[in-house]
C-alpha cells in the first residue's frame, strides 16, 4: 500500500504539497490531476525518497519512504518528469544497462514493452524524438516488473496510438494487482485509466473521490457532423449547450452522461461524431466554478 499521512513538503506558500492524506490500495491505479505547479512531481518524489518531509510520512508497503532507501526502489519503478539519459547511447544498450544494475536477468518484459510501445531501441539517444525518449522512460521504468509504479506526465508527447498502448499497460498493472499512481494534467488520460483520483490546487487536495464522480461532472465537447445543412440547424435548437456552429458541423458541450446526447442524435443521420479532448481547466471550472486558479 502507498500511504500519505499528513505529508507536507513546504518550499513556501502555495508552493510543495500541504497536508497529503491519501491511501493507493493493491490493484488500484490513482490520479493526481493538476496543472504545472499544483504538486504532482513532489508528491512522487516524496515516495521516491528524494526529499524530506517538513511534516507527517509517506510510507510504501509500510516502509518509510524517507528511510527506506533501496529496499523499496528495488520493488518500485519511476518515470520522472524531466528525463534525462544518456545521449551518446542507444536505447538497448542504455535499457540494458539499466537492466543489469538491477540484477535483471530476464529481458523478455524489456523487449515486450519496446515492442507494444513500437519503440526502435537501436536509435541512438541522442537522435530519439521526445515521444521515443518518454517511451525508452516507460520501458525503464517498467522492465523490473515493479509491484509500485509512479509515472510522472507518462502521456506527455505520445502521440493517439501510443498512448492507447499505455493505457492498455497501466490496465494490465492493475489487473496484476500493482499500485499505480500518476502524476499529469491529463484528464482524459485519468478517465481511461484510474479508479480515484486527487485534484491538486497550489500544492493542496482540494478534491479526493471515484473517477466515477469525477466523470458526473467532466465537461466534454463532441465535434459533430450531420449529413446535411438543415439537420444542424434543426439540432441547434434541440436542448444542448452549441459551443460552434459552421455548415454541416457543430460542437456540443455536455457535462455528465453523454446518454441523452447520443439518444438525441439517433433521429439524425449524422456522419461523424469524435469527441474533442476535455482541458483541465474546464473540468476544474466546472467542478470548482470560479474558486481554482487553474
Ligand atoms: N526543489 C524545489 N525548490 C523550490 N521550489 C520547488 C522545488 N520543487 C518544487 N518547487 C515548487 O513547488 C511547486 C510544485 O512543483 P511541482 O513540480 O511539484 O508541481 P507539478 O504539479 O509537478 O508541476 P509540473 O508538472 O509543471 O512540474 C512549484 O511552485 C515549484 O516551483
Amino acid at each position: 500500500m502507498i500511504r500519505f499521512k499528513n505529508l507536507t513538503r513546504s518550499y513556501g506558500p502555495g508552493k510543495g504539497i500541504f497536508d497529503f492524506s491519501f491511501e493507493v490500495e493493491e490493484g488500484e491505479v490513482f490520479g493526481l490531476l493538476g496543472p504545472s505547479g499544483s504538486g504532482k512531481t513532489t508528491a512522487l518524489r516524496m515516495l521516491m525518497g528524494f526529499e524530506e518531509p517538513t511534516k507527517g510520512r509517506c510510507a510504501m508497503n509500510g516502509k518509510d519512504c524517507a528511510k527506506a532507501g533501496l529496499s523499496l526502489r528495488r520493488i518500485t519503478g519511476y518515470l520522472p518528469e524531466n528525463i534525462r539519459l544518456p545521449q551518446e547511447l542507444t536505447g538497448r544498450q542504455f535499457l540494458k544497462s539499466m537492466a543489469q544494475m538491477r540484477g535483471v536477468k530476464n529481458l523478455e518484459r524489456l523487449f515486450e514493452l519496446a515492442g507494444e510501445l513500437n519503440l526502435d531501441v537501436d536509435q541512438r539517444i541522442g537522435k530519439m524524438s521526445s515521444a521515443d525518449v518518454k517511451k525508452t522512460g516507460i520501458v525503464c521504468a517498467m522492465q523490473h516488473n515493479p509491484q509500485i509504479l509512479l509515472l510522472d506526465r507518462p502521456f506527455e508527447h505520445l502521440d493517439p496510438k501510443s498512448r492507447s498502448v499505455l493505457v492498455d499497460i497501466i490496465l494490465e498493472e492493475k489487473e496484476r494487482n500493482h499500485m499505480v499512481l500518476l502524476g499529469t494534467e491529463d484528464v482524459n488520460g485519468v478517465d481511461m485509466t484510474c479508479d480515484r483520483v486527487g485534484l491538486l490546487d497550489h500544492g493542496n487536495m482540494v478534491y479526493l473521490g471515484d473517477i466515477e464522480d469525477l466523470r458526473d461532472n467532466m465537461c466534454r465537447e463532441y465535434m459533430i457532423q450531420f449529413h446535411d445543412a438543415r439537420s444542424t440547424i434543426k439540432f441547434s435548437k434541440e436542448k444542448f449547450e452549441i459551443k460552434t456552429m459552421k455548415d454541416r458541423n457543430l460542437v456540443v458541450e455536455v457535462q455528465g452522461a453523454v446518454k441523452p446526447l447520443l439518444q438525441a442524435l439517433s433521429a439524425y443521420d449524422v456522419t461523424e461524431i469524435e469527441s474533442v479532448p476535455t482541458s483541465l481547466k474546464e473540468t476544474f471550472q466546472h467542478i470548482y466554478g470560479g474558486r481554482l486558479h487553474a
